[in-house]
This record gives structure tokens, C-alpha cells and sequence, in this order.
């Protein structure tokens, strides 16, 4: 295995130092770090250096919708975006409701070998919303589930939801919640509002997410388990977390780029690039939900990754699928509006994108310290380049991503998985091959 020297990497955005890479751990930092002969020296001058992030909530499609994503494909974009681990979510097809299904998808992210691919088991059967899955098989099998959620679908049933949370505490689970009431989201195509009602689109209210969020912390509560809040988006679901955080409740949630940075003004243009579950909010709802990623109120940014095939994009809005691409995007969304405005520090990104994610997976050796021993899953960013998004150019299979066309800052330079550079030079690196080859550095693309 290759042996690495970062010179002059900033961990967690702090003073420059020297970080040695060998034998799949952080061997070395600083003075202790030398150079040696056959080390492949990485100039990280001015670059910022964070633990491998980890995605709770990525939609990798396969099996069933392969012409959308792969696992294959999909951890590419992972490891692009500076990935090192990631949840599948298991709304599949078949689902991932069963051990056989969630070590299918578990072999073929390793056999990919991009980045660590956790499943995440289905609640319900089928995503059914009536009867439990076979949760403990799940956690029991060779992928340690230790996620469920039936997202796409909320568990509406407050029933199935008390269950399903009593369930897991038996294997240290939790429940992720799409918090989406059904009867107040029928037929609806965007946020219910000022624009909704100007363009004659049937709404979707705040409350159809509030009412969930609060139902679900309070049985949180009575069953003394964990819930973890997907997907986040209105003012007042931020209010309701706060409140149940404050009062001891082991809840925690998260917010995606696209909700931290978009509104639903942009619904104005009927792009179904746009429409996405839960939809694009007011101005008011992205300032509440950045607050709450500030102040700790939400734990995590997760990319809610969901692609999907033209034909279910390049149709008009009523017709089209709900979801945006993501996980190339995540950090520059994240460092455009969160760190480049002074509100979050690169520590802090580095605690929302990868260790709290990885304690509310239960994931292990990611999202650790940047300290000798640790296995060497790390992030190098470019804080100073700013690029155009080109979706055609994205590795993702897909090219539904809201950022299409816009300038964002940042650049994941290089990705590693336990000492393997997946990613050097911005470009991804095939197993195999050679450093300097797949660097680019000597022209060779082969
Ligand atoms: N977010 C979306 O708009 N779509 C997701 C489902 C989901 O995350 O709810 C998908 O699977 O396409
Ligand atoms: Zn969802
Ligand atoms: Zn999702």
C-alpha cells in the first residue's frame, strides 16, 4: 500500500502540519512525519484536512433502479465528494426488508470498494407502513444494520412507529423518520405558500411535517429510544427538536444541502430539477434550519442523494419524480452557506458531516480524530477553488442536481479509505493503479 506524506494540511482547518498516511492508519503528524524514500508526497499547502465524511442518507438505487444509479456509481459520487462512508437507504426494489437484500447491497459496496456502504434496513415490509421487517435479522447479518427507515414513506402508523422504536433497542438502533404526514400531502407537488397558491400548485403545509416530528419525539420519550429526524426542513420542526433536546429526548436530526441553501421560489420556473421531498421551503424556513445546524439543534447534514433517470425529470412538474442529486455538491453547499458566512468553523463541519453521523449510525472508525492510530479515512478540501457544477461531468449516474449551472466553493482534492487514496488530484483513483498514473500528474488517463 502506498505510504502518503500530506505537507502542510490543515486538520480540522487549524495550524499547517505534516500528516503521514501508512499501513491504512495516520502514522505520523508533524515533525514525526518525514518524508522517506517511496512516499508519495501530497502538497497540501493552505488545504484543509477533515475526517472522511460520513452520509446517513443516500439513495444508491441498486437493486432495481440501476438506471438511475449503481452502487457502483454511486460511491464514486461518494468518494468525489469526499466521502468515506455512506448510508443506502432502503427504499429499493426489491426493498432492503430482508438480511439477504441489505447483504447484497453491503457486498456490493465493498466489492466497489469507493467508500463503506452501510444499508439501511426497511421499517415495514415493502415499505408497506403495516407490518414490521425482520429488523433483527438485519442487525444480526453480515451488514450490522443498525439504521431503519422506510424513507420515501413515512411511518404513519403510530402503532408500527412505537413498535418499530422499541424494536431496535434491542440492538442499539435507530428509527430515521421521513416525516411526512399521508392525508395532508395528497397530491401534493411543492411548499404550501405564497408561491403555491400563485401558481395554483397543490400544496404541502409545514404542519404535514411538524405534526410527525412531534408525535415522534414524544413516543421517542415514552419508549426511552433513539430518533433520528430526516431530511428537516420548516421552522417549526427546528422549534420541536429544540424543545425535545431541551427536555432530555434522544433525538437527533438532520438538514440537507439543498434546504440549507434553496427556496421555493425557484418553483417559479416549473424546472423539476426543483421538486424534491421534502419540497424547497420559504426563506424564513432555510434561515431557521441554518440557525439550527449552528446552535446544534441539528446534528447532521445528510445529502438525501436521490437520483433519478431523465425520463422521470425531463417531463413536466406534475409528472416528475421527486428528488435531487447531492453527493458531489454536500461540502461546497455546506461551506457556501455555512463556513464561508462565518457561522459554522471547519471543526464544526467536521462534526456534522462525519463524527455525528457516524455515532448516530454507530459506524466504526469513522468520524474519529485526525490522531495517530486512527485509521486514515480523511477529506482533503480545497477551501479556495471554486468550480461550476456540470452535472453531465458529476460521476453519478444522474443529472438531476438542483446546483446545475451554479458556481460553488470548495473542492474535495483527495479522499482516503483506510490509508487507499480513492481520490487524488480531484480525480478518482482505480484500484490498482498506479499513483502517479491515476493522479494525472504524468497525462495518463488512460
Ligand atoms: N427526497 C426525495 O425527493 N426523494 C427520495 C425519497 C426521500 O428521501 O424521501 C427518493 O428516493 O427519490
Ligand atoms: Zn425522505
Ligand atoms: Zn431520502
Amino acid at each position: 500500500m502506498t505510504t502518503y506524506l500530506l505537507t502542510g494540511a490543515r486538520p480540522l482547518g487549524g495550524d499547517p502540519t505534516d500528516v503521514l498516511v501508512a499501513d491504512g492508519v495516520v502514522a505520523a503528524l508533524g515533525a514525526e512525519a518525514s518524508r522517506g524514500s517511496g512516499v508519495h508526497v501530497v502538497d497540501a499547502d493552505g488545504l484543509v484536512l477533515l475526517p472522511g465524511l460520513v452520509d446517513l442518507h443516500t439513495h444508491l438505487r441498486e437493486p432495481g433502479r440501476e438506471d438511475a444509479e449503481t452502487v457502483e456509481s454511486g460511491t464514486r459520487a461518494a468518494a468525489l465528494g469526499g466521502f468515506t462512508a455512506v448510508h443506502a437507504m432502503a427504499n429499493t426494489s426489491p426493498a432492503q426488508d430482508t438480511a439477504g437484500v441489505v447483504e447484497q447491497v453491503w457486498r456490493l459496496g465493498r466489492d466497489a470498494g469507493w467508500c463503506d456502504v452501510h444499508p439501511v434496513g426497511a421499517v415495514t415490509v415493502g415499505l408497506a407502513g403495516e407490518q414490521l421487517a425482520e429488523l433483527s435479522a438485519m442487525a444480526r447479518s453480515a451488514a450490522a444494520v443498525r439504521m431503519f427507515s422506510d424513507d420515501g414513506r413515512c411511518v404513519h402508523d403510530p402503532v408500527v412507529m412505537r413498535r418499530a422504536l422499541e424494536y431496535v433497542k434491542a440492538f442499539d438502533g435507530v428509527v430515521a423518520q421521513h416525516a411526512q404526514e399521508p392525508r395532508l400531502t395528497e397530491g401534493a407537488q411543492m411548499h404550501e405558500g405564497v408561491v403555491s397558491a400563485e401558481l395554483g400548485l397543490t400544496g404541502w403545509p409545514a404542519v404535514a411535517e411538524e405534526a410527525i416530528v412531534a408525535r415522534d419525539v414524544l413516543l421517542a420519550e415514552h419508549v426511552g429510544s433513539r430518533l433520528h429526524v430526516l431530511h428537516l426542513s420548516t421552522a417549526g420542526s427546528v422549534e420541536i427538536v429544540r424543545w425535545a433536546k431541551a427536555r432530555g429526548i434522544d433525538v437527533t436530526a438532520e438538514v440537507t444541502p439543498h434546504h440549507l441553501m434553496l427556496t421555493d421560489d425557484l418553483v417559479r420556473g416549473y424546472d423539476p430539477r426543483f421538486k424534491v421531498n421534502p419540497p424547497l421551503r420559504t426563506a424564513d424556513d432555510v434561515e431557521a434550519v441554518r440557525q439550527g445546524l449552528a446552535d446544534g439543534t441539528i446534528d447532521t447534514v445528510g445529502t438525501d442523494h436521490a437520483p433519478h433517470p431523465r425520463e422521470d425529470k425531463d417531463c413536466e412538474w406534475g409528472a416528475a419524480a421527486f428528488g435531487m442529486t447531492g453527493l458531489e455538491t454536500a461540502l461546497s453547499v455546506v461551506q457556501a452557506v455555512m463556513v464561508d458566512t462565518g457561522r459554522l468553523t471547519w471543526s464544526d463541519v467536521a462534526r456534522v458531516m462525519s463524527s455525528a453521523p457516524a455515532r448516530i449510525g454507530r459506524v466504526p472508525g469513522h468520524g474519529r480524530p485526525i490522531a495517530v492510530g486512527e485509521p486514515a479515512n480523511l477529506t482533503l478540501v480545497d477551501p479556495a477553488a471554486r468550480r461550476v457544477v456540470v452535472p453531465e461531468e458529476q460521476a453519478t449516474a444522474s443529472v438531476n442536481s438542483p446546483f446545475a449551472g451554479r458556481e460553488l466553493p470548495g473542492r474535495v482534492v483527495a479522499t482516503f479509505l483506510r490509508g487507499r487514496a480513492t481520490v487524488l488530484d480531484g480525480t478518482l483513483v482505480e484500484a490498482g493503479a498506479s499513483v502517479e498514473r491515476a493522479s494525472g500528474r504524468h497525462g495518463a488517463h488512460a
